[in-house]
């Protein structure tokens, strides 16, 4: 069986992000990847040098294309910039009646580039939390996202729940921008919540975390892993390929696809 899962998400020209961090993910997973660009960025470990989205007609033709041939056993969505563009990729979610669907809600790069209008953030919230079988923000998105500081644990835990009362079937919070040497991704399923605490690595090479985590999520629940095997694998990718980097780039690196073996 070969089990293939799409990313709809932008471009890092640097390879260690968006959907070059997605195909390289599903790839270590032994998932067939494909992919419908967003936006193409001008990238490095040092920044982003330049943002140039697509139409949402060029968008459309590769999710069809993908859609008509290939069926996606799972669904990633990553940087999608415009209003309109979450739109369509709603419209075609339900279209196709994909439901695997992995909302990583990106809003900004770690420089602090935007690669969402702040005005598609309404859009996000309204069209596609509802779609989403699982919704990965970082701590800085889930603030956006629900309005409430995420300070405490506890805090984190009520921003999950507003979420799932929004339409998100799993809520993971990411930890990563969390104070502290321990380092707690959370998972709510709307009844229960699951911890993943890990000892935070010192290192600035953590370009693309956040894509490297939810496409793990991605290609197991392709594989039609539960979610709870899909974040455990996946938290377990993200560990070694920060702990593994490759030290390339003068800036933030990227972090290391090949680490992970299951
Ligand atoms: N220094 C670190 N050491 C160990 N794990 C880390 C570290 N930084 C992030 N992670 C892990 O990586 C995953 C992604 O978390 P993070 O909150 O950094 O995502 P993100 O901000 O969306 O990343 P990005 O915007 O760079 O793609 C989480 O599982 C988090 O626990
Ligand atoms: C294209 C792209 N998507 C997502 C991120 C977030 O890490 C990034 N830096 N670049």
């Amino acid at each position: 069986m070969v089990y293939k899962a799409l990313t709809i998400a932008g471009s890092d020209s640097g390879g260690g992000a968006g959907i070059q961090a997605d195909l390289k993910t599903f790839h270590q997973l032994r998932v067939f990847g494909m992919s419908a660009i967003t936006a193409v960025t001008a990238q490095n470990t040092l920044g982003v040098q330049g943002v140039y989205p697509l139409s949402v007609e060029a968008v459309e033709r590769q999710i069809d294309s993908v859609a008509v041939d290939l069926s996606p056993h799972a669904v990633k969505t990553g940087m999608l910039f415009s209003h309109e563009m979450i739109e369509l990729v709603a419209h075609k979610i339900k279209q196709y009646k994909w439901t695997r669907i992995v909302v990583d809600p990106v809003m900004i790069a770690k420089g602090g580039a935007p690669l969402l209008k702040q005005e598609a953030v309404e859009a996000l919230q309204r069209h596609l939390l509802p779609l989403a079988y699982v919704l990965t923000p970082n701590m800085p998105e889930a603030e956006v996202l629900t309005n409430m500081q995420m300070e405490t644990i506890e805090q984190r835990k009520e921003a999950a729940k507003k979420l799932h009362d929004m339409g998100v079937r799993y809520v993971v919070m990411k930890g990563g921008h969390g104070e502290g040497n321990e380092l707690i991704d959370i998972l709510y399923d709307g009844e229960q919540f699951y911890e993943w605490k890990s000892k935070r690595i010192d290192t600035k090479h953590t370009h693309g975390t956040g894509c490297t985590f939810a496409a793990a999520i991605t290609a197991q629940l392709a594989k039609g892993k539960t979610i709870y095997e899909a974040v455990d694998v996946a938290k377990r990718f993200i560990q070694a390929a920060v702990e593994q980097t490759l030290q390339i780039g003068s800036g933030h690196g990227p972090t290391n696809h090949w680490a992970f073996h299951e």
